[in-house]
Formats: structure tokens, sequence, C-alpha cells
């Protein structure tokens, strides 16, 4: 494979931006399935393709974002309207969100630990892919991803787990770098 200069420096430079950083437009439904084709080009032990993609319309995640705010409500009555607008709008900031969702299960050869792996490798490859198409993008989860009573709003089945929401968008205000870490602290040689 030739050096790709252009790859090495999308790689020093990519960078995540929050979906509060992001406007219209987003990819449409041509587009979206571009990215998706992409994204499950990814290592997968055993070709079990452990994971699937559910694209949420803007009618729907403001249907499941009404739903989340009534869990919010149970659990804290008290919630405040600022905070109540904060949970509404997770899923509405971005023009384009994707679920990627775990299928991992036990399997006689492959070990469950590797499939969730492989989704985690098809979320990173959809933020590449939807930066290589133009777009700005982000991998959240937020605790939704994690609640029980929101498993069936957000279309997962049984033994299913959410890998990650990934928002996309056009980038409106650059966030700036983070902090990384330093390689040479979290690498050892081992050499004989
Ligand atoms: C599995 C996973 C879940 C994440 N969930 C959240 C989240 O719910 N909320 C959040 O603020 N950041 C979350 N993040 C972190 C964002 O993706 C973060 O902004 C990102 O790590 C920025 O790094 P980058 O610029 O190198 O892409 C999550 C990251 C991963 C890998």
């Amino acid at each position: 494979m030739p050096e790709n200069q252009n790859l090495i420096e999308y790689l020093r430079n990519r960078r995540s931006v929050p979906p509060a950083m992001m406007t219209s437009p987003g990819p449409g439904r041509e587009e979206i399935e571009a990215l998706l084709a992409l994204a499950s080009r990814v290592p997968d032990h055993g070709k079990l393709a452990p994971w699937r993609f559910v694209v949420y319309s803007r009618a729907a995640r403001e249907r499941i974002s009404e739903a989340l705010v009534q869990l919010v409500r149970q659990d804290r009555p008290d919630v405040s309207d600022d905070a109540v607008t904060l949970e509404r709008n997770r899923l509405l900031l971005a023009p384009v969100v994707i679920g990627v969702v775990s299928r991992a299960a036990p399997h006689p050869k492959i070990p469950e630990w590797e499939q969730v792996l492989s989704a985690g490798a098809v979320c990173y490859n959809l933020l590449l892919a939807a930066n290589a198409h133009g777009y700005a993008a982000t991998w959240l989860t937020q605790w939704f991803a994690y609640d029980d009573r929101a498993r069936p709003l957000l279309g997962l089945q049984s033994g299913e787990k959410v890998a990650g929401f990934i928002h996309i968008g056009t980038m409106e205000t650059h966030p700036g770098d983070r902090g990384r870490p330093v390689v040479q602290e979290i690498t050892s040689w081992v050499e004989s």
C-alpha cells in the first residue's frame, strides 16, 4: 500500500465535533447508505457482522426524546426546565443520528469480547466515513443507552447493546483540540 500523506494528516488532526457545534445539512438517505457501507468494512473475526445500524429520522428522534423526557420526569419529579430542554435536545441537535448496535453473543469459536470490539471499530469507522464525506461527527452513548426502559424506544432487541450513537452534521464551530495521551507513557517495548 503506498504511503498516503493526506491520510496521515487527517489522522493527526481528526477531531469529534459535539452536536451543539453542528448545523445542517447532514447526509441524506443515499449518502447515509454510502457511509454505512464504508463503516461496515471493519475487522470482524469469524465474519459474524455482530452489529447493525438504526437510522433515526428527525420525527422518530422527536418521538423518542419526548418519551425520554417522561423517564427523566419520572426519576426526577423536580427536574428544572433547563434540564428538560437539555434532555429533549440530546438526540435533536445533529441533523443525523445513527445507532450502532452490538449483537455480540456467545459463540463456539469467536470470543464475545472480540465481537464487541468489532462494533467499536464500526463506530469509529463511521466517524471516519462521515469526515471523508465532508461532515463533522461524534460518537456518544448517553444515559439512555444503558437504561432498560429506553431500550424498546431505541429499537433494541433482546441481547443487543448500544455501541454508540453517531451524530453527523456540518461543523459550525471548531472545537479545538483536546489533550491526547503521551504515547511513551502508555507503551511498553518487549525486547527480549
Ligand atoms: C463508547 C463511547 C461513548 C461516549 N459517550 C459519550 C457521551 O455519552 N457523552 C460525551 O460527552 N462523550 C462521550 N464520548 C466521548 C466523545 O466521543 C468525545 O467527545 C470524543 O472522545 C472526542 O474525541 P476525538 O475528538 O478524539 O474524537 C464517548 C466516547 C466513546 C468511545
